[in-house]
């Protein structure tokens, strides 16, 4: 049965959620979502523009879905975690239920979990023995080896790495072509910067760069 499904976001992740939903769709023997629209507290009008142009509706702003005359899905397409967490909470809040959108180009071994509400991208490659979090975003060709966890709301950016046995805490964000080596933590709320390489435990909240991170 086809479900329908608000995003969240006009910008630029926001819109390519919408691609992982029509490649979902797309090899699917009848589709699996229907788009109902976007909702958005700050559209740009650039952003506006470009959902007009795939025919893809803006409904309005965050409180929209709150007020639909039907159950609807949720996923939430900005790929700041704090920001995600703070939407995803008021939804779940009133009972809204998040999706789980994996792209039909990304492939699992055994023992993989992925929370609700997560979006896997097109050429992520998961191992073994994996668990991903609530709301957890893999963006393109991103991989993460075995025995790792990440967590709630954590953000991996395009071409990211994360080795076998670590764990990422909530909302941590890894910048496009960041490497964590294996075995490491990275704290609750820290950012590994673009191309860094985490070669110890990254305490939680801090802010590293470069090879080796710091
Ligand atoms: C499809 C997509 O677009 S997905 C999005 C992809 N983008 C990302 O993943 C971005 C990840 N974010 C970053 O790498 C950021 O630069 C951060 C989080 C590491 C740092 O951000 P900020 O604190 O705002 O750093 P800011 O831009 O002020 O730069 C501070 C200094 O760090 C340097 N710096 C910034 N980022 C990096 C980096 N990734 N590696 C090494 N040095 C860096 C800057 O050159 C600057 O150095 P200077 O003081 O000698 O001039």
């Amino acid at each position: 049965m086809t479900k329908p499904i608000v995003i969240v976001g006009a910008g630029g992740f926001g819109r390519e959620v919408i691609d992982v939903v029509d490649a979902i769709n797309a090899q699917a023997a009848a589709p699996e979502w229907e788009i109902v629209g976007v909702v958005d507290d700050s559209p740009t009008e650039i952003n506006l523009k470009h959902l007009e142009r795939r025919g893809t509706p803006f409904l309005g702003g965050t409180e929209k879905p709150f007020s639909w005359p039907e159950p609807v899905y949720y996923v939430v397409g900005i790929g700041n975690p704090r920001v995600r967490r703070l939407i995803a909470d008021r939804y779940d809040a009133a009972h809204l239920k998040a999706a789980t959108l994996v792209h039909p180009a990304v492939t699992q071994g055994f023992d993989v979990r992925i929370g609700a509400g997560s979006v896997v991208c097109a050429g992520v490659r998961l191992t073994t023995n994996i668990s991903l979090g609530r709301h957890v975003h893999l963006n393109l060709n991103v991989t993460v080896g075995h025995d790792t966890t990440l967590e709630d709301f954590v953000s991996v950016n395009p071409l990211a790495s994360i080795s076998g046995d670590c764990v990422i805490e909530d909302d941590v964000l890894v910048g496009v072509a960041g490497v964590v080596l294996n075995g490491l933590t990275v704290g609750r709320g820290a950012t590994v910067g673009g191309s860094a390489c985490v070669v110890r435990d990254v305490t939680p909240g801090l802010v590293v760069k470069g090879v080796p991170a710091k």
